[in-house]
């Protein structure tokens, strides 16, 4: 019987565990999409104790303790770091098959050397020797990132932000923390808050944002403001409505029906929605930066908790959306308008990767290998089999060799072995392929191949 987590975790035959150590184990990461806080970074802060650094801003974890009988007070209450790591302790041994449970050992093994069974017997010893290293400088935030050869990474940001920390952490720190252009608030017409933020806009750029030139002024302003400061990338959350054709004339209807305080039909949204993301499009082919679309998110559906805790705290699905029409025409409207952005599609529900994966292969123009991409497992199918299931799509149906990898799309500075996790798989993948007879064992080709998944493919797609 194999060891919990050995050396050779995830990797079940010889050539996996070759590849892994060999070609995958020593690479650098560049995590392109992450909600780590700038400012933290160039403060360079050391968390107080493990259950700060661990459960103070997963909201993963705050879901499996909910789901484990754990009331809210010792989740996001007021209960003591020790006491919410007690009963972080206490619920990890239920947590056996969910990917938490490999990533949290896997997390205490490569930043603090345990290999320590988490449970409530070894509470104490891992709160002891834990927060003794938080507390020494060589666990500071800088240092933490250093540990995990982190060598690029690339926050999610307002396009109102003023990229303050950004432009200190330029000058100040070896590692690039580089921000994400997410406008998701300028998509979002249906919510609350909509003209309120288009005010904001307006009052930071000096342009009308009531009228759809004017809002695109403005939106140009603030991609000039990010490109300044090393913008590669940019963010768009969507749900099942986001495109549907429409003219420029249509748009400014829009607008204007919203500021009157009409709701949009569900079709005038998808138009609304249509005609920011090919607008956006159209800037990002012009400054080579690329698109990441998130479709398929139910979020905040638990509404006494949104109310009490806001956004990102746990209480989102997967959507079931049908999208496979809106994605194609919204593809092909940006083909025909500008052309198509490097594209990174992501879905929360994996039913749809044939759909993203078959309709990138309808807008690959030759201009760029694996220029539009089967993004990697997100969120809820970020796990062994939703990850196998990614990659398995990929290669079936697309370029495994063209994807530029993995991302930790986490809130946490202890994620970064989600890599590892990843790497591992991929490994574990192409070993079994070969050993099967169903690749080569071709080392020096197979051994490229996991180099530039690892880190090579993003390094050049994202032109780092
Ligand atoms: O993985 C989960 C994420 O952190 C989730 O909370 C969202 O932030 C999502 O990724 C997004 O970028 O909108």
């Amino acid at each position: 019987m194999k060891k919990f987590m050995d050396e050779d975790f995830l990797l079940q035959n010889d050539t996996a565990k070759r590849l892994y150590h060999q070609a995958a184990e020593t690479m650098p990461i560049l995590d392109y999409h992450n909600h780590l806080e700038p400012q933290v970074i160039y403060e360079d802060r050391c968390y107080p104790d493990i259950a700060e650094v661990w459960l103070g801003r997963d909201h993963y974890k705050w879901r499996a303790m909910r789901a484990d009988g754990i009331g809210e007070d010792k989740i996001t209450g007021k209960a003591s770091g020790r006491e919410k790591f007690d009963a972080w302790c206490a619920v990890m041994p239920d947590l056996i098959g969910n990917p938490l449970y490999h990533w949290t050992h896997l997390e205490l093994k490569r930043y603090f050397g345990m290999d320590t069974i988490i449970c409530p017997e070894n509470a104490d010893q891992i709160w002891e020797q834990t927060n003794a290293m938080l507390n020494t400088p060589e666990y500071s935030v800088r240092n933490l990132l250093r540990k995990m050869k982190v060598k690029t990474l690339c926050t999610t940001d307002d396009p109102l932000d003023d990229l303050h920390w950004h432009k200190l952490l330029k000058a100040d720190f070896e590692i690039r923390v580089l921000p994400a252009f997410r406008p998701d608030p300028v998509l979002n017409i249906e919510k609350e808050g909509y003209l309120e933020y288009l005010g904001k806009l307006a009052e930071l750029t000096g342009e009308d944002c009531g009228s759809w030139e004017g809002l695109k002024a403005a939106l140009k302003k603030r991609m000039d403001h990010f490109a300044e400061q090393g913008c590669k990338l940019s963010d768009h959350a969507l749900n099942g409505d986001f495109y549907a054709p429409a003219d420029e004339a249509q748009i400014q209807k829009l607008l204007d029906q919203k500021k009157a305080d009409q709701s949009l039909t569900i079709s005038q949204l998808r138009q609304y929605r249509g005609a920011v993301l090919v607008f956006l499009a159209s800037e990002y082919v012009k400054r080579g930066w690329a698109m990441q679309l998130h479709i398929g998110a139910l979020r905040n559906n638990n509404s006494r908790m949104f109310a009490k805790l806001g956004a990102d705290t746990g209480y989102d699905s997967t959507d079931d959306p049908m999208i496979a029409g809106q994605l194609n025409s919204l593809l092909d409207a940006m083909e025909q308008n500008a052309g198509v952005p490097k594209l990174i599609l992501y879905s929360l529900n994996s039913k749809d990767y044939e759909v993203l994966a078959t309709a990138a292969g309808n807008f690959q123009d030759g201009s760029l290998p694996g220029k539009i991409q089967l993004g990697s497992a997100w969120w809820f199918c970020d796990q062994k089999r939703g990850m196998e299931k990614q990659l398995d799509t990929l290669a079936e149906v697309g370029l495994l060799s063209r994807f530029v990898g993995m991302l930790t799309d986490s809130r946490s500075f202890l994620s970064f072995p989600r890599h590892e996790y990843f790497r591992r798989i991929l490994c574990n993948k192409l070993g079994t392929w070969v050993e099967n007879g169903e690749a080569p064992q071709d080392w020096t080709q197979l051994e490229k191949m996991v180099r530039n998944i690892c880190y090579d493919n993003a390094v050049r797609y994202f032109e780092f």
